[in-house]
């Protein structure tokens, strides 16, 4: 995630606090360093060139205004890195699990063991004990019937490995957020999100199994389109909580940036209408729609295909009609590529060199990318690898819409007036966006 500067530069932050040259503290505080030398109150020189003397605090005094906002940026940028961890590894578990879907494994493993399923099959009796309950499901009997133990191994991994990085995402969020806790170092106020994602983390694993679930069901050799689409919901909401809150901790302030206007009114619709276009991408997935009208721009020889409606109750098709799921995921790609451009383009020309613009810029690229890996998946008869590609590069996508969103989020109080003459004048480019005094969430 491209590193912004308003940590560095804000009034609130700590840089702005350190003054002109960046070191000197403020008259009258105190930044207890133990420079070699110092003792009692007396102050001590830093020992390195350019460093002012510091002042040590007598043992048990008070901390000073100064060293505590240091320490409280230390520990927002601290929680941010470890939340941007647990979100990347997040987004691995949406590519494998990709991958797992692709690659048929997603139904190897019958059996819900939160703990000893981390440990695999470890002797030819489990392995055999595994395998004859696969053979029980019907997509054994209608997809893999006699494809043998070896067979069952080559699905089995991956399904294998999902569930693991699921468990090590579940490690490190909560082992995470106890050490911070006992340190006392979680930001004010965010106690209640952090409780909040470890729920949600949990609830994604039992969700998780009730889809898998659904795929063990008589005559089903997949699981459930619904179950599929609310489990890949659930992941992106968690991604995009952790991204959210990473992005608010290393940014607390809001820019008040001149231009910024008209891309804030575009910035929410975009990113709504890319978590719309990845759930419905979600139903082409679920119902294998990519399977067939493998062609682009035209489906079946035309624009809007055939038997577009032919399900009744109308309401079926947007969910169950393979023409229908594709054509409306075409579209709905379409409309925010679209959308995207015009953001991008826009922000390109409007907005001063900085976050937001970065972003748009970002947004461009992910989205262009992805529709032409949505087409070559498609054409291509939905490969493993451009399958998997183009699932996790869906991610990127929404990372960059998070991303512009919450670098154009509306200053709040005396910071949200642009400054007469920045507001006035064009953006010059590579000028700094004005400031906004805030610090909020
Ligand atoms: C902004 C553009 C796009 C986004 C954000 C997007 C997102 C997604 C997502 C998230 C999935 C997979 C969901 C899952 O596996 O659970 C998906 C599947 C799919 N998308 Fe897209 N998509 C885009 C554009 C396109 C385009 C332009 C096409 C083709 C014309 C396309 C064709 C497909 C196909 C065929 C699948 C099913 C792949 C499979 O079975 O694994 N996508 N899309």
């Amino acid at each position: 995630m491209p590193d912004g500067t308003s940590a560095k530069q804000g009034p609130s932050s700590a840089g702005a606090r350190q003054g002109p040259g960046g070191a000197a503290p403020p008259q009258g505080s105190a930044t207890a360093t133990g420079a070699p030398g110092a003792s009692g109150t007396q102050g001590a020189g830093s020992g390195r060139p350019g460093h002012p003397a510091v002042v040590l605090a007598p043992p048990g005094a008070p901390v000073p205004p100064r060293a505590a906002s240091d320490q409280a940026t230390r520990d927002r940028r601290a929680v941010a890195l470890w939340l941007i961890a647990v979100a990347a590894m997040v987004w691995i578990m949406v590519a494998l699990g990709g991958a797992t879907r692709l690659g048929g494994s997603g139904l190897s493993i019958m059996e819900w063991a939160p703990l000893s399923g981390a440990i695999p099959p470890v002797s030819d009796a489990e392995w055999q004990r595994l395998f004859d309950l696969y053979r029980t499901i019907p997509q054994y009997a209608l997809v893999n019937q006699g494809f043998g133990i070896e067979g069952f191994k080559s699905i089995f991994w991956l399904e294998w490995t999902h569930r693991l990085w699921g468990r090590l995402i579940g490690l490190v969020f909560a082992g995470g957020l106890v050490w911070f806790w006992a340190r006392g170092r979680v930001p004010a106020g965010l106690k209640p999100r952090l409780v909040l994602l470890l729920i949600l983390g949990g609830l994604q694993g039992a969700v998780g199994w009730f889809m898998v679930a659904s795929g063990f069901e008589a005559d089903s050799t997949a699981v459930s389109p619904w179950r599929l689409v609310i489990h890949l919901a659930l992941a992106l909401l968690l991604y995009s909580v952790l991204v959210w809150t990473a992005m608010t901790l290393r940014h607390p302030e809001r820019e008040a940036t001149p231009g910024a206007r008209p891309l804030r009114a575009l910035a929410h619709p975009v990113a709504g209408l890319v978590v719309l276009t990845m759930l419905a991408g979600g139903f082409v997935a679920g119902i294998k729609a990519g399977l067939d009208y493998n062609t682009f721009p035209l489906m079946d020889g035309h624009l809007v295909p055939e038997g577009y409606f032919f399900l009744e109750p109308a309401w079926r098709n947007l969910f169950e009609n393979v023409a229908s799921v594709q054509f409306n995921h075409r579209l709905l790609a379409t409309v925010t590529l679209l959308l995207v451009l015009v953001t991008a383009g826009l922000g390109l020309a409007r907005l001063p060199a900085g976050r937001a613009r970065r972003w748009c810029a970002l947004l461009g690229l992910a989205a262009l990318a992805q529709y032409g890996l949505g087409v070559s998946t498609l054409i291509h008869g939905v490969p493993f690898a451009l399958g998997t590609l183009h699932q996790s590069v869906a991610v990127a996508v929404l990372t960059a819409a998070l991303g512009t969103m919450h670098a154009l989020r509306r200053p709040r109080g005396a910071a949200a007036t642009v400054p007469a003459v920045a507001a006035a004048s064009p953006a010059a480019p590579g000028a700094p966006p004005a400031r906004a005094a805030a610090v909020g969430r």
